[in-house]
């Protein structure tokens, strides 16, 4: 099997679309990129692929090797800067046109689900993160089946479900929660997306939606709360336009000064790279506090 040698499987899920799962997908791959692991982002959002979008490789064309698919890379390993190399697939580099999956029938979206976890040639690697399509549909079912049969014991570490303030309040996230019980997908944790807005124009960090009900959730099905994520414009900008974050000074989200802790990616070596840019965005501890709590949870 093409997933034989990584060593860790995580899954991405969420209860409903646009709480921000792919951006949650991306920035734990970059954290775990950059605490040195080599990683994998198997994207298989049928009805909205946006993996190549979020690493800005929308253009980049799937080779296929005698064995199966390669998946594009990402950046390669840098050891000396402690970066792990990252590699993505995605439908969307398959699709003609953005809504050409919409219109496919479960039985053709489920094959496509399989024969992606069974024919991208991951090599070795130590994460590869699935970003799955919003819901409990039959897609993840087939995802789920095939995972849980074809893997080896222990490879499949878990399931990070991402929701919102205002999703915590629907049936949703609990629907999903639901789902991992039913298909035995341990849960390493719930992350509340879009707690808080990071303003541009001054220091404030503002609960324009309220903030804790993904811990109350998490209490309630007695798995790990790994955190709340603000709304960033800057991580937008990152991603749409490739620039370097940056703050006005005294920023402070959750109660740290981050406009004094940004890193001066020009110093660094490959200044270019997402991940470098990454390290100097509000989002970025964060996300390397939640990385390092999901490495303790599944190693
Ligand atoms: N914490 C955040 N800060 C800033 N922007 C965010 C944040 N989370 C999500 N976004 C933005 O919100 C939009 C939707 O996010 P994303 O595509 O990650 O959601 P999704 O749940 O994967 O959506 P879908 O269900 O369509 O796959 C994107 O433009 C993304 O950049
Ligand atoms: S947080 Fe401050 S600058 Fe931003 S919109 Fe509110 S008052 Fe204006």
């Amino acid at each position: 099997m093409s997933l034989s040698k990584i060593k860790h499987i995580i899954l991405v899920l969420s209860g409903k679309g646009g709480v921000g799962k792919s951006s949650v997908t991306t920035q734990l791959a970059l954290s775990l990129a950059l605490s040195g692991h080599s990683v994998g982002v198997l994207d298989v959002d049928l009805t909205g692929p946006s993996m190549p979008r979020m690493f800005n490789i929308e253009n980049a064309k799937v080779t296929q090797a005698p064995g199966g698919w390669l998946p594009v890379p990402v950046h390669a390993a840098d050891p000396d800067a402690g970066i792990g190399e990252l590699r993505c697939m995605s439908l969307g580099f398959l699709l003609r046109g953005r809504g050409d999956a919409v219109v496919w029938r479960g039985p053709k979206k489920t094959a496509m689900i399989r024969q992606f976890l069974s024919d991208v040639l991951w090599g070795e690697m130590d994460y590869l993160l699935i970003d799955t399509p919003p819901g409990t549909s039959d897609e993840h079912i087939s995802l789920a089946e095939t995972l849980l049969k074809d893997a080896l014991p222990g490879q499949v570490a878990g399931a990070v479900v991402v929701t919102t303030p205002q999703a915590v309040a629907t049936a949703d996230v609990r629907k999903e929660l639901n789902f991992c019980v039913k298909t035995s997908i341990p849960v390493i944790g719930v992350i509340e997306n879009m707690a808080g807005f990071v303003c541009p124009n001054c220091a404030e960090c503002t609960d324009i939606f309220g903030k804790g009900g993904g811990q109350v959730m998490a209490n309630d099905f007695h798995v790990r709360f790994l955190g709340g994520v603000p709304i960033d414009p800057q991580f937008v900008m990152l991603i749409e336009t490739g620039r370097r974050p940056t703050y006005p000074q005294g920023t402070i989200i959750n109660g740290q000064d981050f406009s004094g802790a940004s890193v001066d990616a020009e110093e660094t070596k490959d200044a270019s790279l997402l991940a470098v840019k990454y390290q100097s965005c509000s989002l970025e501890p964060i996300f390397k506090k939640m990385t390092r709590d999901i490495i303790a949870a599944v190693e």
